[in-house]
Protein backbone atom coordinates (compact mmCIF):
# COMPACT_ATOMS: atom_id res chain seq x y z
CA UNK A 1 0.00 0.00 0.00
CA UNK A 2 1.08 3.40 -1.25
CA UNK A 3 1.15 6.52 2.09
CA UNK A 4 -1.65 8.64 0.69
CA UNK A 5 -1.55 12.28 0.78
CA UNK A 6 -3.95 14.73 0.46
CA UNK A 7 -4.35 18.27 -0.38
CA UNK A 8 -4.52 21.62 1.87
CA UNK A 9 -7.74 23.50 1.11
CA UNK A 10 -9.22 26.00 3.57
CA UNK A 11 -7.47 24.60 5.84
CA UNK A 12 -9.42 20.77 5.21
CA UNK A 13 -7.07 17.53 3.49
CA UNK A 14 -9.08 17.38 0.95
CA UNK A 15 -9.50 14.21 -1.26
CA UNK A 16 -10.17 14.46 -4.67
CA UNK A 17 -11.24 12.11 -7.95
CA UNK A 18 -7.38 11.33 -9.17
CA UNK A 19 -4.30 10.83 -7.83
CA UNK A 20 -0.43 10.89 -9.30
CA UNK A 21 1.90 8.34 -8.11
CA UNK A 22 5.36 9.87 -6.54
CA UNK A 23 8.52 8.05 -7.67
CA UNK A 24 11.44 7.01 -5.45
CA UNK A 25 13.68 9.03 -7.84
CA UNK A 26 16.83 6.34 -6.93
CA UNK A 27 14.77 2.86 -7.01
CA UNK A 28 12.23 4.63 -9.31
CA UNK A 29 9.27 2.79 -7.82
CA UNK A 30 5.91 4.62 -6.54
CA UNK A 31 6.64 4.86 -2.58
CA UNK A 32 3.51 7.61 -2.13
CA UNK A 33 0.40 8.96 -4.19
CA UNK A 34 -1.34 12.42 -3.87
CA UNK A 35 -4.38 13.45 -4.80
CA UNK A 36 -4.61 14.97 -7.88
CA UNK A 37 -6.09 18.87 -8.14
CA UNK A 38 -9.14 19.34 -10.44
CA UNK A 39 -10.63 22.55 -11.99
CA UNK A 40 -12.98 22.69 -9.02
CA UNK A 41 -10.21 22.34 -6.70
CA UNK A 42 -7.89 24.96 -7.80
CA UNK A 43 -10.97 27.39 -7.71
CA UNK A 44 -11.89 26.62 -4.62
CA UNK A 45 -8.14 27.10 -3.28
CA UNK A 46 -8.12 30.60 -5.01
CA UNK A 47 -11.57 31.65 -3.24
CA UNK A 48 -10.51 30.21 0.00
CA UNK A 49 -7.64 32.57 -0.23
CA UNK A 50 -9.04 35.32 -1.39
CA UNK A 51 -11.91 35.07 1.82
CA UNK A 52 -8.95 34.43 3.95
CA UNK A 53 -6.92 37.33 2.88
CA UNK A 54 -10.04 39.71 3.64
CA UNK A 55 -11.35 38.07 7.02
CA UNK A 56 -7.64 37.74 8.97
CA UNK A 57 -5.97 40.58 8.77
CA UNK A 58 -3.22 38.88 11.18
CA UNK A 59 -0.61 41.79 13.08
CA UNK A 60 2.80 41.58 12.27
CA UNK A 61 3.82 40.05 15.71
CA UNK A 62 1.06 37.65 15.17
CA UNK A 63 2.82 36.28 11.63
CA UNK A 64 6.09 37.00 13.45
CA UNK A 65 5.05 34.07 15.65
CA UNK A 66 3.25 32.12 13.18
CA UNK A 67 6.48 31.64 11.15
CA UNK A 68 8.71 31.76 14.18
CA UNK A 69 6.99 28.55 15.15
CA UNK A 70 7.34 27.00 11.88
CA UNK A 71 10.92 27.19 11.78
CA UNK A 72 11.06 25.28 14.74
CA UNK A 73 8.73 22.46 13.53
CA UNK A 74 11.03 22.96 10.74
CA UNK A 75 13.62 21.46 12.95
CA UNK A 76 11.70 19.19 15.08
CA UNK A 77 10.94 17.21 11.56
CA UNK A 78 14.55 17.56 10.41
CA UNK A 79 14.87 14.20 9.68
CA UNK A 80 11.55 12.86 8.44
CA UNK A 81 11.87 15.84 5.66
CA UNK A 82 14.99 15.23 5.01
CA UNK A 83 14.15 11.55 3.76
CA UNK A 84 10.92 12.54 2.03
CA UNK A 85 13.57 14.66 0.28
CA UNK A 86 15.47 11.99 -0.53
CA UNK A 87 12.93 10.04 -1.78
CA UNK A 88 10.62 12.25 -3.77
CA UNK A 89 13.68 14.19 -5.06
CA UNK A 90 16.43 12.17 -5.32
CA UNK A 91 18.67 14.56 -3.30
CA UNK A 92 21.55 12.93 -1.13
CA UNK A 93 20.42 12.70 2.15
CA UNK A 94 23.26 14.94 3.85
CA UNK A 95 22.69 17.62 1.21
CA UNK A 96 18.98 17.33 1.99
CA UNK A 97 19.51 18.10 6.12
CA UNK A 98 21.06 21.15 4.69
CA UNK A 99 18.22 22.27 2.75
CA UNK A 100 15.98 22.04 5.90
CA UNK A 101 18.04 24.05 8.01
CA UNK A 102 18.15 26.42 5.11
CA UNK A 103 14.55 26.24 4.83
CA UNK A 104 14.08 27.11 8.44
CA UNK A 105 16.62 29.47 8.32
CA UNK A 106 14.66 31.20 5.76
CA UNK A 107 11.64 31.00 7.58
CA UNK A 108 13.46 32.14 10.81
CA UNK A 109 14.31 35.28 8.70
CA UNK A 110 10.83 35.99 7.07
CA UNK A 111 9.78 35.75 10.57
CA UNK A 112 12.02 38.31 11.98
CA UNK A 113 11.18 40.62 8.81
CA UNK A 114 7.45 40.85 9.48
CA UNK A 115 8.75 43.04 12.36
CA UNK A 116 10.17 45.57 10.09
CA UNK A 117 7.95 45.99 7.23
CA UNK A 118 7.58 50.13 7.27
CA UNK A 119 6.96 52.92 4.63
CA UNK A 120 9.00 56.22 4.80
CA UNK A 121 8.26 59.67 5.40
CA UNK A 122 7.87 62.21 2.62
CA UNK A 123 8.83 66.03 2.84
CA UNK A 124 5.88 66.87 0.84
CA UNK A 125 6.01 70.22 2.90
CA UNK A 126 9.12 71.18 0.84
CA UNK A 127 7.09 71.51 -2.31
CA UNK A 128 6.43 75.39 -2.87
CA UNK A 129 2.60 75.44 -2.00
CA UNK A 130 2.05 72.67 -0.01
CA UNK A 131 3.94 73.58 3.14
CA UNK A 132 0.46 72.78 4.75
CA UNK A 133 0.73 68.90 3.85
CA UNK A 134 2.16 66.07 6.22
CA UNK A 135 2.95 62.59 3.95
CA UNK A 136 4.38 59.09 4.31
CA UNK A 137 4.04 56.03 3.05
CA UNK A 138 2.65 52.56 4.25
CA UNK A 139 3.25 48.82 2.90
CA UNK A 140 0.05 47.09 2.48
CA UNK A 141 -0.36 43.71 1.43
CA UNK A 142 -0.96 42.80 -2.03
CA UNK A 143 -3.78 39.99 -0.97
CA UNK A 144 -3.51 36.83 -3.34
CA UNK A 145 0.08 35.33 -3.92
CA UNK A 146 0.26 32.25 -6.43
CA UNK A 147 3.52 30.30 -5.89
CA UNK A 148 4.76 27.78 -8.61
CA UNK A 149 7.80 26.17 -7.22
CA UNK A 150 10.88 24.03 -9.00
CA UNK A 151 11.00 20.03 -7.94
CA UNK A 152 15.34 20.88 -6.99
CA UNK A 153 14.41 22.06 -3.46
CA UNK A 154 11.13 20.87 -2.31
CA UNK A 155 11.55 22.71 0.90
CA UNK A 156 13.37 25.95 0.41
CA UNK A 157 12.29 27.47 -2.91
CA UNK A 158 8.57 26.74 -1.03
CA UNK A 159 9.80 28.60 1.83
CA UNK A 160 11.52 31.31 -0.13
CA UNK A 161 7.73 32.09 -1.65
CA UNK A 162 5.44 31.09 1.30
CA UNK A 163 7.16 32.61 3.92
CA UNK A 164 8.20 35.95 2.67
CA UNK A 165 4.03 36.39 1.58
CA UNK A 166 2.64 34.95 5.00
CA UNK A 167 5.05 37.69 6.53
CA UNK A 168 4.10 40.43 4.41
CA UNK A 169 0.36 39.70 5.40
CA UNK A 170 -0.81 37.98 1.97
CA UNK A 171 -2.64 34.54 1.78
CA UNK A 172 -1.44 31.83 -1.28
CA UNK A 173 -2.03 28.99 -3.39
CA UNK A 174 0.92 27.24 -3.82
CA UNK A 175 1.43 24.26 -6.57
CA UNK A 176 4.48 22.68 -5.84
CA UNK A 177 6.11 20.61 -8.83
CA UNK A 178 4.32 16.99 -9.24
CA UNK A 179 7.69 14.91 -9.61
CA UNK A 180 8.18 16.66 -5.39
CA UNK A 181 4.86 17.41 -4.24
CA UNK A 182 5.33 16.07 -0.65
CA UNK A 183 7.14 18.09 1.06
CA UNK A 184 5.36 20.82 0.47
CA UNK A 185 2.45 19.00 1.80
CA UNK A 186 4.44 18.09 4.56
CA UNK A 187 5.01 21.96 5.31
CA UNK A 188 1.01 22.69 5.23
CA UNK A 189 0.33 20.51 7.60
CA UNK A 190 3.30 22.67 9.92
CA UNK A 191 1.54 25.57 9.51
CA UNK A 192 -1.29 23.77 10.36
CA UNK A 193 -0.03 22.77 14.14
CA UNK A 194 1.79 26.49 14.11
CA UNK A 195 -2.23 27.65 13.85
CA UNK A 196 -2.19 29.59 11.00
CA UNK A 197 -6.10 30.07 10.35
CA UNK A 198 -7.40 28.25 7.47
CA UNK A 199 -7.59 29.62 3.80
CA UNK A 200 -4.05 31.76 4.25
CA UNK A 201 -2.33 28.78 2.97
CA UNK A 202 -3.46 26.26 0.13
CA UNK A 203 -1.35 23.45 -1.41
CA UNK A 204 -3.00 22.21 -5.21
CA UNK A 205 -1.04 19.56 -6.52
CA UNK A 206 -1.37 18.75 -10.52
CA UNK A 207 0.45 19.30 -13.69
CA UNK A 208 1.98 22.57 -15.11
CA UNK A 209 -0.41 22.69 -18.23
CA UNK A 210 -3.32 21.93 -15.70
CA UNK A 211 -2.92 23.26 -12.21
CA UNK A 212 -0.75 25.95 -13.40
CA UNK A 213 -2.14 27.02 -16.41
CA UNK A 214 -5.65 27.52 -14.29
CA UNK A 215 -3.47 30.10 -11.74
CA UNK A 216 -2.29 32.00 -14.61
CA UNK A 217 -5.48 32.67 -15.43
CA UNK A 218 -7.10 33.59 -12.65
CA UNK A 219 -7.75 37.44 -11.87
CA UNK A 220 -8.39 36.84 -8.28
CA UNK A 221 -4.27 36.14 -8.23
CA UNK A 222 -2.44 39.78 -7.55
CA UNK A 223 0.88 38.50 -7.89
CA UNK A 224 2.83 35.34 -8.94
CA UNK A 225 6.19 33.98 -7.81
CA UNK A 226 7.76 31.97 -9.62
CA UNK A 227 11.19 29.15 -9.58
CA UNK A 228 11.59 27.24 -12.90
CA UNK A 229 12.99 26.85 -16.29
CA UNK A 230 13.14 30.07 -18.33
CA UNK A 231 10.28 28.60 -21.11
CA UNK A 232 7.80 28.28 -18.42
CA UNK A 233 8.98 32.11 -16.87
CA UNK A 234 8.16 33.30 -20.18
CA UNK A 235 4.55 31.96 -20.63
CA UNK A 236 3.41 33.15 -17.30
CA UNK A 237 4.67 36.43 -18.09
CA UNK A 238 3.13 36.71 -21.73
CA UNK A 239 0.38 35.30 -19.98
CA UNK A 240 -0.12 36.90 -16.69
CA UNK A 241 -0.13 40.78 -18.30
CA UNK A 242 0.32 44.30 -15.61
CA UNK A 243 0.08 41.57 -12.85
CA UNK A 244 2.98 41.56 -10.29
CA UNK A 245 5.78 38.65 -11.17
CA UNK A 246 8.49 37.58 -9.35
CA UNK A 247 10.60 35.05 -12.10
CA UNK A 248 13.63 32.81 -10.70
CA UNK A 249 14.99 31.26 -13.92
CA UNK A 250 17.65 29.41 -15.30
CA UNK A 251 21.28 29.57 -15.74
CA UNK A 252 24.62 28.36 -16.91
CA UNK A 253 26.73 29.34 -14.34
CA UNK A 254 29.74 30.58 -15.46
CA UNK A 255 33.53 30.56 -12.74
CA UNK A 256 36.46 32.29 -14.03
CA UNK A 257 39.94 30.64 -12.70
CA UNK A 258 42.39 33.13 -12.73
CA UNK A 259 46.32 33.08 -13.25
CA UNK A 260 46.56 34.38 -9.67
CA UNK A 261 43.91 31.97 -8.41
CA UNK A 262 44.21 29.73 -5.61
CA UNK A 263 44.14 26.62 -7.93
CA UNK A 264 43.67 24.40 -5.34
CA UNK A 265 40.81 26.31 -3.17
CA UNK A 266 39.23 26.74 -7.16
CA UNK A 267 39.40 22.83 -7.76
CA UNK A 268 38.02 21.96 -4.58
CA UNK A 269 35.20 24.22 -4.47
CA UNK A 270 34.41 23.56 -8.09
CA UNK A 271 34.23 19.86 -7.59
CA UNK A 272 31.87 20.27 -4.96
CA UNK A 273 29.83 23.05 -6.29
CA UNK A 274 29.63 21.59 -10.01
CA UNK A 275 28.13 18.22 -8.72
CA UNK A 276 25.93 18.52 -5.40
CA UNK A 277 22.38 17.45 -5.80
CA UNK A 278 23.77 15.73 -9.70
CA UNK A 279 24.35 19.28 -11.46
CA UNK A 280 20.72 19.97 -10.50
CA UNK A 281 20.76 23.62 -8.65
CA UNK A 282 20.49 26.45 -10.74
CA UNK A 283 23.37 28.33 -10.05
CA UNK A 284 25.48 24.71 -10.41
CA UNK A 285 29.12 25.57 -11.72
CA UNK A 286 28.52 24.98 -15.50
CA UNK A 287 31.39 26.80 -17.74
CA UNK A 288 34.73 27.22 -16.18
CA UNK A 289 36.95 29.52 -17.62
CA UNK A 290 40.86 28.78 -17.06
CA UNK A 291 43.71 31.21 -17.73
CA UNK A 292 46.46 29.54 -19.91
CA UNK A 293 48.71 30.02 -17.68
CA UNK A 294 46.74 27.59 -14.30
CA UNK A 295 45.24 25.06 -16.69
CA UNK A 296 47.28 21.87 -16.57
CA UNK A 297 47.81 22.43 -12.65
CA UNK A 298 44.06 22.90 -12.24
CA UNK A 299 42.56 20.39 -14.66
CA UNK A 300 44.72 17.83 -12.40
CA UNK A 301 43.61 18.95 -9.31
CA UNK A 302 40.25 19.02 -10.73
CA UNK A 303 39.83 15.39 -11.85
CA UNK A 304 41.81 14.56 -8.39
CA UNK A 305 38.69 16.35 -6.10
CA UNK A 306 35.61 14.89 -8.42
CA UNK A 307 37.08 11.36 -8.39
CA UNK A 308 36.79 11.35 -4.38
CA UNK A 309 32.88 12.69 -4.66
CA UNK A 310 30.95 9.27 -3.79
CA UNK A 311 27.90 8.82 -6.67
CA UNK A 312 25.60 6.74 -6.07
CA UNK A 313 22.60 6.00 -3.74
CA UNK A 314 21.49 8.76 -1.90
CA UNK A 315 20.22 7.19 1.31
CA UNK A 316 23.80 6.71 1.96
CA UNK A 317 24.85 9.91 4.17
CA UNK A 318 28.40 9.59 2.67
CA UNK A 319 26.89 10.14 -1.16
CA UNK A 320 27.68 13.11 -2.77
CA UNK A 321 26.28 12.69 -5.95
CA UNK A 322 22.65 10.67 -6.48
CA UNK A 323 20.74 10.43 -9.10
CA UNK A 324 18.74 12.93 -12.03
CA UNK A 325 15.26 14.04 -11.37
CA UNK A 326 14.46 10.77 -14.40
CA UNK A 327 16.21 8.82 -16.56
CA UNK A 328 14.91 11.28 -19.06
CA UNK A 329 16.82 13.97 -17.98
CA UNK A 330 20.26 11.79 -17.40
CA UNK A 331 19.76 10.73 -21.00
CA UNK A 332 19.68 14.32 -22.25
CA UNK A 333 22.34 14.89 -20.66
CA UNK A 334 24.33 12.17 -21.93
CA UNK A 335 22.81 13.27 -25.56
CA UNK A 336 24.45 16.72 -25.10
CA UNK A 337 28.18 15.25 -24.30
CA UNK A 338 27.97 12.91 -26.78
CA UNK A 339 27.04 15.74 -29.34
CA UNK A 340 30.08 17.66 -27.66
CA UNK A 341 32.47 15.14 -28.04
CA UNK A 342 31.09 14.20 -31.87
CA UNK A 343 31.77 17.46 -32.62
CA UNK A 344 35.59 17.43 -31.25
CA UNK A 345 34.97 17.84 -27.78
CA UNK A 346 37.39 15.74 -25.16
CA UNK A 347 35.91 14.02 -22.62
CA UNK A 348 38.28 14.50 -19.82
CA UNK A 349 35.67 12.29 -16.83
CA UNK A 350 32.64 10.78 -16.55
CA UNK A 351 30.02 10.71 -19.87
CA UNK A 352 28.38 7.50 -18.53
CA UNK A 353 25.16 6.40 -17.26
CA UNK A 354 23.52 4.13 -15.49
CA UNK A 355 19.80 4.74 -15.53
CA UNK A 356 18.62 7.70 -13.91
CA UNK A 357 22.64 8.31 -11.95
CA UNK A 358 24.57 10.01 -14.14
CA UNK A 359 28.74 10.11 -13.75
CA UNK A 360 30.36 13.33 -13.12
CA UNK A 361 31.66 14.88 -16.35
CA UNK A 362 34.49 16.98 -17.52
CA UNK A 363 34.45 18.41 -20.83
CA UNK A 364 37.41 20.38 -22.62
CA UNK A 365 37.77 21.69 -26.22
CA UNK A 366 34.35 22.80 -26.12
CA UNK A 367 33.11 25.65 -28.33
CA UNK A 368 30.56 28.60 -27.56
CA UNK A 369 27.72 27.15 -29.80
CA UNK A 370 27.50 23.51 -28.29
CA UNK A 371 24.65 22.98 -25.83
CA UNK A 372 27.06 21.75 -22.84
CA UNK A 373 28.32 25.76 -23.18
CA UNK A 374 25.71 28.15 -24.24
CA UNK A 375 22.47 26.43 -22.79
CA UNK A 376 21.67 25.35 -19.53
CA UNK A 377 22.73 21.39 -19.06
CA UNK A 378 21.28 21.16 -15.15
CA UNK A 379 22.96 17.84 -14.94
CA UNK A 380 26.45 16.90 -13.22
CA UNK A 381 28.72 18.07 -16.34
CA UNK A 382 31.35 21.39 -16.04
CA UNK A 383 32.60 22.38 -19.45
CA UNK A 384 36.42 23.62 -19.24
CA UNK A 385 37.39 26.83 -21.50
CA UNK A 386 40.83 28.34 -21.55
CA UNK A 387 41.39 31.66 -21.88
CA UNK A 388 44.41 34.36 -22.02
CA UNK A 389 43.07 37.79 -21.87
CA UNK A 390 40.22 38.72 -19.15
CA UNK A 391 38.54 41.10 -21.59
CA UNK A 392 38.28 38.45 -24.20
CA UNK A 393 37.04 35.76 -21.16
CA UNK A 394 34.24 38.20 -19.65
CA UNK A 395 33.19 38.69 -23.51
CA UNK A 396 32.22 35.11 -23.84
CA UNK A 397 30.88 35.00 -20.09
CA UNK A 398 28.56 37.71 -21.10
CA UNK A 399 27.29 35.92 -24.53
CA UNK A 400 24.88 33.89 -22.37
CA UNK A 401 21.45 34.79 -22.33
CA UNK A 402 21.49 34.04 -19.31
CA UNK A 403 23.04 35.82 -15.70
CA UNK A 404 22.25 34.64 -12.09
CA UNK A 405 25.03 34.25 -10.34
CA UNK A 406 28.81 33.53 -11.33
CA UNK A 407 32.58 34.06 -9.72
CA UNK A 408 35.86 34.34 -9.95
CA UNK A 409 38.90 32.88 -7.78
CA UNK A 410 41.69 35.08 -7.61
CA UNK A 411 44.53 36.88 -5.33
CA UNK A 412 44.51 39.97 -7.00
CA UNK A 413 41.60 42.81 -5.84
CA UNK A 414 42.00 44.83 -9.12
CA UNK A 415 41.13 41.71 -11.13
CA UNK A 416 37.79 40.55 -8.82
CA UNK A 417 36.99 43.91 -8.82
CA UNK A 418 37.04 44.45 -12.53
CA UNK A 419 35.14 41.01 -13.36
CA UNK A 420 32.12 42.26 -10.54
CA UNK A 421 31.85 45.26 -12.40
CA UNK A 422 32.07 43.84 -16.02
CA UNK A 423 30.22 39.98 -15.58
CA UNK A 424 26.43 40.51 -16.21
CA UNK A 425 24.75 38.50 -13.20
CA UNK A 426 22.32 39.35 -10.51
CA UNK A 427 25.39 37.82 -8.20
CA UNK A 428 28.79 37.56 -8.15
CA UNK A 429 31.50 35.61 -5.46
CA UNK A 430 34.97 36.77 -5.29
CA UNK A 431 36.88 33.51 -4.30
CA UNK A 432 34.02 31.27 -4.17
CA UNK A 433 32.07 29.84 -7.31
CA UNK A 434 28.40 30.51 -8.49
CA UNK A 435 26.87 28.33 -6.49
CA UNK A 436 26.98 30.24 -2.61
CA UNK A 437 23.55 31.40 -1.54
CA UNK A 438 22.41 32.29 1.60
CA UNK A 439 18.75 32.59 2.73
CA UNK A 440 18.49 36.21 3.74
CA UNK A 441 20.91 37.68 0.74
CA UNK A 442 19.00 39.36 -2.13
CA UNK A 443 18.97 36.67 -4.88
CA UNK A 444 17.75 36.87 -8.43
CA UNK A 445 19.21 37.05 -11.88
CA UNK A 446 19.27 39.43 -14.78
CA UNK A 447 18.84 38.92 -18.60
CA UNK A 448 16.87 35.45 -19.03
CA UNK A 449 17.30 34.54 -15.64
CA UNK A 450 14.29 36.02 -14.76
CA UNK A 451 13.30 39.08 -12.78
CA UNK A 452 12.32 40.57 -9.44
CA UNK A 453 14.88 39.35 -5.96
CA UNK A 454 14.25 36.91 -3.55
CA UNK A 455 15.69 36.68 -0.23
CA UNK A 456 12.73 37.06 2.45
CA UNK A 457 13.40 40.97 2.82
CA UNK A 458 13.58 41.67 -0.88
CA UNK A 459 10.75 39.58 -1.27
CA UNK A 460 8.16 41.31 0.72
CA UNK A 461 9.21 44.51 -1.04
CA UNK A 462 7.62 42.97 -4.17
CA UNK A 463 4.96 40.96 -1.98
CA UNK A 464 3.98 44.45 -0.76
CA UNK A 465 2.72 48.10 -2.33
CA UNK A 466 3.70 51.06 -1.40
CA UNK A 467 0.99 53.18 -0.46
CA UNK A 468 1.41 56.80 0.05
CA UNK A 469 -0.91 58.96 2.59
CA UNK A 470 -1.05 62.72 2.61
CA UNK A 471 -2.95 64.69 5.55
CA UNK A 472 -3.92 68.01 4.59
CA UNK A 473 -3.35 70.43 7.96
CA UNK A 474 -5.00 73.61 8.83
CA UNK A 475 -2.54 76.02 8.12
N1 LIG B 1 16.61 31.04 -10.40
C1 LIG B 1 16.31 30.20 -9.44
O1 LIG B 1 16.28 30.56 -8.26
C2 LIG B 1 16.00 28.76 -9.75
C3 LIG B 1 15.93 27.85 -8.70
C4 LIG B 1 15.63 26.52 -8.97
C5 LIG B 1 15.40 26.11 -10.26
N2 LIG B 1 15.47 27.01 -11.26
C6 LIG B 1 15.28 26.55 -12.65
O2 LIG B 1 14.21 25.63 -12.72
C7 LIG B 1 14.44 24.70 -13.76
C8 LIG B 1 14.28 23.29 -13.25
O3 LIG B 1 13.11 23.12 -12.55
P1 LIG B 1 11.81 22.46 -13.20
O4 LIG B 1 12.22 21.40 -14.18
O5 LIG B 1 10.90 22.07 -12.09
O6 LIG B 1 11.25 23.69 -14.01
P2 LIG B 1 9.88 23.81 -14.85
O7 LIG B 1 9.87 25.16 -15.47
O8 LIG B 1 9.68 22.65 -15.73
O9 LIG B 1 8.73 23.72 -13.73
C9 LIG B 1 8.65 24.65 -12.68
C10 LIG B 1 7.22 24.69 -12.18
O10 LIG B 1 6.39 25.22 -13.21
C11 LIG B 1 5.28 24.37 -13.41
N3 LIG B 1 4.81 24.49 -14.79
C12 LIG B 1 5.21 23.76 -15.87
N4 LIG B 1 4.48 24.15 -16.96
C13 LIG B 1 3.64 25.13 -16.56
C14 LIG B 1 2.65 25.91 -17.20
N5 LIG B 1 2.40 25.76 -18.50
N6 LIG B 1 1.98 26.80 -16.47
C15 LIG B 1 2.26 26.98 -15.15
N7 LIG B 1 3.16 26.26 -14.48
C16 LIG B 1 3.85 25.35 -15.17
C17 LIG B 1 5.82 22.99 -13.05
O11 LIG B 1 4.77 22.08 -12.81
C18 LIG B 1 6.64 23.33 -11.83
O12 LIG B 1 5.80 23.43 -10.70
C19 LIG B 1 15.85 24.99 -14.24
O13 LIG B 1 15.78 25.78 -15.40
C20 LIG B 1 16.45 25.77 -13.09
O14 LIG B 1 17.53 26.61 -13.42
C21 LIG B 1 15.76 28.32 -11.05
O1 LIG C 1 18.31 25.89 -7.60
C1 LIG C 1 18.52 27.03 -7.30
C2 LIG C 1 18.48 27.48 -5.89
O2 LIG C 1 18.00 28.78 -5.81
C3 LIG C 1 19.81 27.38 -5.28
S1 LIG C 1 19.76 27.50 -3.62
O3 LIG C 1 19.48 26.28 -3.01
O4 LIG C 1 18.74 28.43 -3.20
O5 LIG C 1 21.07 27.90 -3.15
Amino acid sequence: MLEEFKLFINGQWTQTGETLDVIDKYTQKPFAKVYKAGEKDVDRAISSAETAYKKHQLTPYKRYQLLKKVSELLIQNKEDLAQTITKEAGKPLKQARTEIERGAQTFEVAAEEAKRISGEGIPVEAAPGSENRMAFTIKVPVGVVGAISPFNFPLNLVAHKVAPAIAAGNAVVLKPASATPLTAIKLAKLFQEAGLPDGLFNVVVGSGSTVGNQMMEDSRIQLYTFTGSAKIGLKLKQTTGLKKLILELGNNSPVIVDKEADVEQAANNIAQKGFAFAGQVCISVQRVYVHEAVKDEFQKQLLQAIKELKVGDPNDPETDVGPMIDEQEARRAEDWVKEAVDNGAELLLGGNRQGPVFQPTVVTNVKNDMRVVCEEIFAPVISLLDYQDLDECIDQVNQSPYGLQGGIFTKNLDTAFYAARKVQVGGFMINDSSQYRVDLMPYGGVKDSGSGKEGPKYSIAEMTEERLVVLNLKD
